[in-house]
């Protein structure tokens, strides 16, 4: 009576379709033998194996054994699968149906009712699958689920309820109400606990810091002091002072590390022990105050050297920072027919800071954006090179930072953490912690911030630091992603002459290390100009009316004509001129308005087809070409030095263009370390 392998394959191949087109040979219109009912079947007389095709059953036909099931239109039976529970059905008189399937058996007829009829999937043959509350372990077997335990619909064995939810006898399902209430409660305590304890968590965290920190300058200090009479008893011995080196009079506490570094005494044991034991925190905060303290030593004979030297120094001391020359050839930027920037030639070098000023809405940072190669959405001609290279600005900036006139910093963190979370985002991710920890304390301690590095920067609900100290924090979360190219949009605005100063002294540091440093200013007092190397001035209409060293400024307007009076500050007198309010009488012919046209005759640049009939007006162009060709031969020199040095230097680094800052789940990371301690204070 079992189904052979065709009649299984029937069987198959009817599941889906909505007919029910399994039929096999004694089931049709013709013959309709009692095993064709559902929960029926017959066998054969034949000796029929199991790779027959469909048989002819007619004989010894019988109601389907229980754990078997017998589908209509086919005269055999199959096993019913694991989980189902397929019992002999029991006629119910009312309906006339076999429970618990839903077949009926032909009325007038002495059949009686089989097992199952059909067997598919839980939905299609809901009654054929153990119920939910039982579990069978074999497809005749339905047992009740015990307390404790939980039986979903054809389970085969009992589940073990969790610690703390219910299961009563005949559970479907586990009741996790009262397990979910403790845990939701759980969490709720610790979150709690987390936002109460947080000011506390952090407030010890920053005085371990703090404790480091102290341990680590103390150390280095000491590691000064000691390479200081080190060296004092080394000269006594080359003066011959000292007759001979005693060994006994030498600094015997002293021992050099493989950093060249000095250390506390062999023979106090107790210190020595205490540099072993120092942590990896203080360890790095060590190694960073060292490595600053060398720094300022070699700083100290830093104005001695030229552009070259600078240069060539940053090359030898920092060999991972790249260099970027960004030079314009006949740059014009408009929008419709307004000319913002206009022939705009020259270029920013590495290692030096370039002052940008001008009248209100002359162009300044129309000429930033122009640097930081936001040009789209104008109409552009000319050329920006990088490094001699025409190409997009925007693969490099990973290496440029931007100091914008308004706050960067999160005002909910403290100083050090806002350079931290800037530095870890973008400094590269191969960096060690320990060279980033280096970066932070440069930065910190260039901008003077020391005093405040553990205050809040403050909201405008919660007072902070001062405005002058948020400006310098600002500017040092650019600072610390080490930038090939900084461009700073009025970074002293707002700051007295000492914090500016102090501002002017850090650029000039980043400037030492071949960063090449570009800034909007406003109303400089003269000492701090003078601090800068370079001078772009800027007319109205984005034309440059000067564009080159700080020192030449005053040469070159003279040249004109142009006099700066007696305690008049002179980058404020030659926007007064530019704008007409000082009055002047220039050389020849010329008016203010002639100073872009001049500045392009004096470097010889093609003249712009609108300005060629200002040229009549001026009538003096001998005079300025001797003009020019003297204060360009003045700085020819050192032009062509730093040309090739740069040049070379440029070329060298292009590899290192490429940084490879944190990815996105990282940085993601670092973002949620960053709102999680925003939100706890
Ligand atoms: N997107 C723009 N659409 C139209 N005009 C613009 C646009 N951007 C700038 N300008 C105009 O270009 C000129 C230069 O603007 P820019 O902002 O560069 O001047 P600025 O020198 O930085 O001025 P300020 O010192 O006042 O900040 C202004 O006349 C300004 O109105």
């Amino acid at each position: 009576m079992m189904c052979n392998k065709a009649e299984i394959e029937l069987y198959l191949s009817s599941l889906g379709s909505k007919s029910i087109v399994r039929i096999s040979r004694d089931c049709n219109q013709f013959s309709w033998a009692p095993g064709c009912q559902s929960g029926w079947a017959c066998s054969t007389p034949e000796d029929n194996s199991f790779e027959n095709p469909v048989l002819s059953r007619a004989e010894n036909c019988r109601p389907c054994c229980p754990g078997f099931f017998c589908p209509r239109g086919l005269t055999c039976m199959m096993p019913c699968p694991l989980g189902a529970y397929c019992p002999l059905g029991t006629l119910n008189k009312t309906t006339n149906l076999c429970d618990p399937y839903s077949y009926q058996i032909t009325p007038g007829s002495n059949q009686t009712c089989g097992s199952a009829d059909s067997w598919a999937d839980v939905i299609t043959t809901n009654d054929v699958f153990c119920p939910p509350g039982h579990h069978c372990p074999t497809t005749t077997q339905k047992l009740n689920c015990s307390k404790g335990s939980y039986c979903r619909k054809g389970a085969t064995g009992e589940n073990k309820c969790r610690w703390k939810s219910k299961c009563k006898e005949n559970s479907e399902k586990e009741e996790i109400a009262l397990f979910g209430g403790i845990l939701i409660v759980v969490l709720i305590v610790i979150l709690l606990l987390v936002y109460n304890c947080s000011d506390q968590f952090i407030a010890v965290r920053a005085k371990i810091l703090s404790k480091s920190r102290k341990k680590a300058a103390k150390i280095a200090q000491e590691s000064a002091t000691a390479r200081k009479r080190w060296k004092l008893a080394k000269e006594l011995v080359l003066r011959h002072e000292v007759e001979m080196y005693d060994s006994s009079a030498a600094p015997e506490e002293l021992a050099t590390s493989s950093d060249g570094i000095l250390h506390a005494d062999k023979g106090n044991g107790k210190r020595s022990k205490n540099c072993r034991k120092l942590n990896v925190r203080t360890e790095r905060f060590r190694r960073a105050y060292s490595q600053i303290d060398k720094e300022r030593a070699l700083q100290l004979d830093k104005d001695k050297l030229t552009l070259s030297g600078i240069v060539s120094r940053a090359a030898e001391n920092r060999p991972q920072r790249p260099m970027l020359e960004v030079a314009f050839k006949g740059l014009t930027l408009s929008i419709g027919k307004k000319k913002l920037l206009q022939c705009v030639t020259g270029k920013l070098s590495p290692g030096r800071i370039t002052a940008i000023m001008g009248p209100s809405g002359a162009g300044k940072t129309t000429f930033l954006n122009a640097v930081l190669g936001k040009t789209s959405g104008y109409k552009k001609d000319g050329l920006v090179l990088v490094n001699g290279k025409s190409g997009s600005m925007q693969s490099y900036k990973k290496i440029i930072g931007f100091v914008p006139q308004d706050d960067i910093v999160h005002g909910n963190l403290t100083v050090e953490e806002n350079l931290w979370f800037s530095g870890r985002c973008r400094l590269s991710k191969s960096m060690s912690k320990a060279d980033k920890v280096l970066i932070l304390e440069r930065v910190i301690g260039s901008l003077g911030l020391q005093e405040i590095r553990n205050s809040l920067v403050g909201t405008v609900e919660k007072r902070g630091i001062s405005g002058g100290q948020r400006k310098r924090v600002n500017v040092g979360i650019e600072m610390v992603m080490e930038p090939s190219l900084l461009i700073l949009d009025e970074p002293t605005t707002g700051l007295d002459s000492a914090s500016s100063q102090q501002l002017l002294r850090a650029l000039r540091h980043e400037a030492s290390q071949g960063v090449n440093v570009c800034a909007v200013i406003h109303q400089p007092s003269y000492t701090l100009f003078n601090m800068f190397d370079d001078f772009v001035l800027l007319a109205r209409g984005g034309l440059i009316a000067y564009h080159g060293p700080i020192s030449e400024v005053e040469n070159y307007f003279s040249g004109l004509g142009i006099k700066v009076p007696d305690r008049e500050n002179p980058p404020d007198y030659y926007i007064d001129i530019l704008e007409g309010i000082a009055k002047t009488k220039m050389r020849g012919h010329a008016t203010p308005k002639h100073l872009p046209l001049l500045w392009i005759l004096h470097n010889g640049y093609e003249v712009p087809e609108d300005m060629r009939k200002d040229l009549e007006e001026i009538n003096m162009m001998h005079e300025l070409y001797t003009v020019g060709s003297i204060t360009r031969e003045l700085s020819s020199v050192e032009q062509t030095e730093s040309k090739d040095s740069v040049h070379q230097n440029v070329s060298q680094r292009n590899d290192l263009l490429n940084r490879k800052t944190p990815g996105v789940l990282a940085q993601y990371r670092y973002y949620l370390g960053r709102v999680a301690k925003q939100r706890l204070r």
